[in-house]
């Protein structure tokens, strides 16, 4: 890029930016990004990587969350002329279809693209009450997405799953991780990111994972998925002294679903992802997170329910009680979700939390004293991960390779992080993070006998880094 024409980049980015910050209203600013991306992409992707810290929480958690729920009302410029393409990729054999602009749902106006409940009801009662035969079932239907991406890609393209719900999620992990490259971000990801934040608390609070035992409020994908990860590592840790089998790690994990605490006597109706943790011997049956605490007496709470403000004061002090440095983390995406604010940790804990949550809460002051806390959020680890996967042309996604992403990025905390009370490195590093992570994996996935990439490339960060987009202006003269 000449000069002249780096210095007029450098400029637009500064009036955008200033742009930007005139919007009091996040959603506001949202909107001013997707203007931006549709106008030109280089300089969209120029702003957010200058400015990772302000813009992340509003093209990305927790805005995101409210554009998605206003998606239909603010969604502005179809991609138009791309019917026939669809229709062509997609399933062969349609006899009926029902069509809505979303305009005028029922008597509730226009509801923009959230109108789908309507067509996709109708077509229900067409199969269930009009005997027209399903095109495909659910199962079905992925299962020709699935084939089809791997015959118009090939068998290195990265599938991520991202926020389906529990009862599929598992089950589609397991099916197609040994046949495709997948990844689930909410198993997977929120898992890797939240093991590499309490590695990295552990050096502040001292202790070995198999030392502390762990308490979850909510045992979905990110909640036993964490679990696992974390029983897991502690095995990995152990084996080294020909100890703790999984199942013994398991026992120092315990989670608390929407009924109760998982217990053995429970068993019969659990869902197949929650039975690895019914544990015995049970105490009294217990069904308040609070009750929970006070039965388990965890070391480290972990809110991953999806329901904000399920830390209230009475389990925030009863966990202070217990520990001298309680490890609290507040997962559920967006704010308002949020298991309690970073402001309440602080202050029922006496500052003494140590405190990261899903959706980022600014610097908070308690008793004359500025406390921040960290974003546990899978985007520190999924970004890094898929490059390595990616660079080393990798076929399979290994547990050892999450290992390796957590790792990579457990060492990237420096003092100066850990001193102001952060478990996680600044998201203004985050591309020389991830390309740490990033090479973690590729060479976890050569190790491993997964890459298909050949030869290995000698320095795999610097290889990394050199395969990294970077929107710059090019002059064409
Ligand atoms: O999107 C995020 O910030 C994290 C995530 O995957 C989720 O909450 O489902
Ligand atoms: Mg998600």
């Amino acid at each position: 890029m000449t000069d002249l024409l780096s210095c007029y980049f450098t400029k637009q980015i500064k009036k955008l930016m200033h742009n930007i910050r005139q919007y009091q209203v996040p959603l506001q600013k949202y909107m001013a990004m997707m203007d931006i991306q549709e106008m030109n992409e280089r300089l969209f992707y120029k702003l957010l990587m200058q400015n990772v810290e302000e813009l992340l929480p509003v093209v990305y958690t927790p805005t995101v969350g409210e554009a998605c729920q206003k998606y239909g009302s603010i969604f502005r410029r179809p991609q138009e002329g791309k019917f026939l393409r669809c229709l062509k990729i997609g399933l062969r054999k349609i006899e009926v279809i029902v069509v809505t602009d979303g305009e005028r749902i029922f008597g509730l106006g226009d509801l923009g693209c959230q109108g789908m409940g309507i067509p996709v009801g109708k077509l229900s009662l067409y199969t269930a009450l009009g005997g027209i035969r399903p095109s495909a079932q659910y199962a079905e239907l992925l299962h020709e997405f699935m084939t089809a991406v791997k015959q118009n890609y090939g068998k290195k393209v990265l599938i991520q799953f991202e926020d389906f719900a529990n009862h599929n999620a598992f089950d589609l992990l397991e099916k197609y991780g040994t046949t495709h490259l997948v990844f689930n971000d909410d198993i997977q990801g929120t898992a890797s990111v939240v093991l590499a934040g309490l590695m990295a608390a552990l050096k502040l609070v001292g202790g070995s994972l198999a030392e502390h035992k762990f308490l979850f409020l909510g045992a979905g994908e990110a909640g036993t998925g964490i679990a696992e990860l974390i029983a897991l590592e502690m095995s990995k840790q152990a084996r080294t002294c020909n100890e703790a089998p999984l199942e013994q790690s398991r026992k120092r994990i315990w989670l608390v679903d929407s009924k109760g605490l998982i217990v053995q006597s429970r068993m019969e109706s659990l869902q197949h992802f929650k039975k690895p943790w019914a544990h015995e011997p049970e105490p009294e049956p217990v069904k308040a997170l609070i009750d929970a605490i006070k039965a388990i007496k965890p070391t480290v709470l972990i809110g991953s329910s999806g329901v904000g403000r399920t830390f209230t004061k009475e389990v925030i002090k009863a966990m202070s009680s217990l520990n001298e440095k309680p490890i609290i983390l507040a997962l559920s995406n967006p704010t308002s979700q949020s298991e309690c604010t970073a402001e309440e940790a602080y202050a029922w804990s006496q500052g003494r939390a140590i405190f990261a949550s899903g959706s980022p809460f600014g610097p908070v002051e308690y008793e004359g004293k500025v406390y921040l806390s960290g974003q546990a959020n899978n985007a520190y680890i999924f970004l890094g991960f898929g490059l390595g996967l990616i660079i080393s042309g990798a076929i399979r996604v290994h547990d050892n390779m999450l290992l390796a992403a957590l790792e990579a990025l457990a060492a990237q905390v420096t003092q100066e992080n850990f001193d102001k009370g952060l478990v996680y490195p600044p998201f203004t590093n985050i591309k020389k993070i991830s390309a740490h992570i990033a090479a973690s994996v590729a060479a976890k996935a050569y190790e491993l006998g997964l890459a298909t990439r050949l030869p290995q490339p000698q320095n795999l960060v610097a290889y990394a880094e050199s395969c990294m987009y970077s929107p710059n202006y090019r002059s064409y003269r």
